[in-house]
């Protein structure tokens, strides 16, 4: 199956009472375990870059061209959009966009509103007539952002509005307590927030820092608005005990599959069960 944006996906989740997971590419292997994850599961995925891994991953073309060789080579029947998350600039989100990307998020939080709802604007012109589809961000998530750390910001609802009428987004990233990275004690997410600004704007809300956020409010969060749940940082840390396994039980072993084939392993199985706890599982 060819790559698709996220609109639709998103807007089934949301009338259906479940969200997409977003997984993140780190390598290959990530890619690899994320769509056997999906084919397995019959679920539709949304497969992320983030813009501050591009060059590290190759640029836009090579990931464009990798993943739509592993959607042939792997015979992938399942939905799937390839995303460019966090994006940093409008051109970078046209350079995504002419590279093959079906979904782009520009992250224009950091900047004063007027100016966050003009540069998504702008790739929103550019996007929707190419069928991409774009996710905006208002208020600021906690923890690392773009390589910086940083408090959260609570997402204000009249802003919230106002870039999802005025960009006219496919989707919302509305900052409500949520941090990217280890949580330190349990999430606090702003549930009257998320009611009142999904029920404002009627987009599906994204859920960035999705990684160990205890499942019931996971559920609550599904249920008020949320379609599309971002998830990195389980996977890597799944990935790392895996491959330290491997290599404080044998000191002498060198060859990269044997020590790298259970971190991918370790990122099919987190993958599978957050598929299953976002109630994704079959609705491919
Ligand atoms: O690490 C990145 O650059 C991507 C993340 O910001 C992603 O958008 C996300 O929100 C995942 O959060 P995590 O599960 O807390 O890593
Ligand atoms: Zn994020």
């Amino acid at each position: 199956m060819a790559l698709v944006s996220m609109k639709d996906m998103l807007v089934k989740a949301r009338e259906g009472n479940y969200a997409v997971g977003q997984y993140n590419m780190n390598s290959l292997q990530w890619a690899q375990a994320t769509l056997q994850a999906a084919e397995e599961e019959r679920a539709p995925v949304i497969l992320a870059a983030s813009d501050r891994l591009v060059d590290y991953l190759g640029g836009f073309k090579t990931i464009a061209a990798m993943v739509k060789g592993l959607l042939e080579e792997m015979s992938i029947t399942v939905p799937v959009a390839l995303h460019l998350d966090h994006g940093m600039s409008v051109d970078r989100c046209k350079k995504a966009i002419d590279a093959g990307f079906t979904s782009v998020m520009i992250d224009g939080s950091h900047y004063p509103i007027d100016e966050n709802i003009a540069m998504t604007r702008q790739v929103v012109d550019y996007a929707h007539p190419r069928q991409v589809s774009v996710e905006a961000e208002v208020g600021t998530v906690g923890g690392m952002e773009d390589g910086l750390i940083g408090g959260i910001r609570y997402a204000d609802p009249k802003e919230c509005l106002r870039i999802v009428k005025e960009a006219e987004v496919d989707a919302l990233a509305a900052a409500l307590g949520s941090v990217h990275g280890p949580y330190q004690g349990e999430p606090k997410l702003g549930y009257d927030e998320m009611k009142q600004i999904s029920e404002l704007t009627g987009v599906p809300l994204v859920l960035h820092g999705g990684s160990g956020i205890p499942g019931y409010q996971i559920e609550k969060a599904i249920e008020l608005g949320h379609a599309k749940i971002n998830v990195n940082t389980e996977c890597l840390q799944a990935w790392a005990q895996a491959v330290r396994q491997v290599l404080a039980s044998d000191s002498h072993v060198y060859d990269p599959r044997t020590i790298l084939a259970p971190g991918k392993e370790a990122i099919l199985a987190t993958v599978k069960g957050k598929m299953k706890e976002f109630k994704t599982s079959h609705k491919a």
